[in-house]
């Protein structure tokens, strides 16, 4: 069995099983600010549990390369998790479905500049992964207790092409 991934565009539909697309697209859903501001309103499903509550940290990640190899894929059991690009640049976002508690075929998208995107919880990915410097990325995600990391390593690396 190849263990190719071909990179494929990432759209709202696609990627509805997995989480949600972040980004200003169509008309705003109001005009806010004297007229001066669209707001595109309240794009993603947040999960942070019972006994969590929503944290912003930044993250300064190192770009990567294509062919990528995935050594890995990991999930949040108790909360969702939401990357937001502080620059307008495409990242290459790797989910995978749930297949009785282990990761099945991982399928890799790649963000076109001003998208973000919302994991669901519980949905397998890949760590952040920029494609060009700077990485930095404002995160939203669950602070609180537990244990909210969950990592699955692959035998055999899967190999991301573009
Ligand atoms: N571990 C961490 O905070 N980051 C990962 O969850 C990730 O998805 O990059
Ligand atoms: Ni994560």
């Amino acid at each position: 069995m190849s263990r190719e991934i071909r990179t494929e565009p990432l759209t709202r539909d696609a990627f509805a099983p997995f989480g949600d697309v972040i980004e200003a697209v169509g008309p705003p859903d109001r005009i806010i600010n004297q007229g001066l501001c669209g707001r595109h309103h309240d794009l993603a499903r947040l999960d942070f549990g019972a006994e969590g509550r929503a944290g912003i940290s930044v993250f300064d990640a190192e770009p990567r390369v294509l062919p990528y190899a995935l050594e890995m894929v990991e999930r949040h059991p108790e909360g969702s998790q939401a990357f937001l690009p502080m620059s307008l640049a495409s990242f290459l976002v790797i989910v995978a479905p749930d297949e009785d508690g282990r990761p099945g075929a991982p399928r890799a998208f790649v963000t076109t500049p001003g998208q973000g995107i919302n994991l669901l919880r519980n949905t397998w990915h890949g760590v952040l992964t920029p494609l060009s410097a700077p990485g930095l990325f404002a995160v939203v995600d669950r602070i609180g207790p537990g244990d909210n990391l969950q990592e699955h390593w692959f035998d055999t690396p899967w190999r991301v092409i573009g």
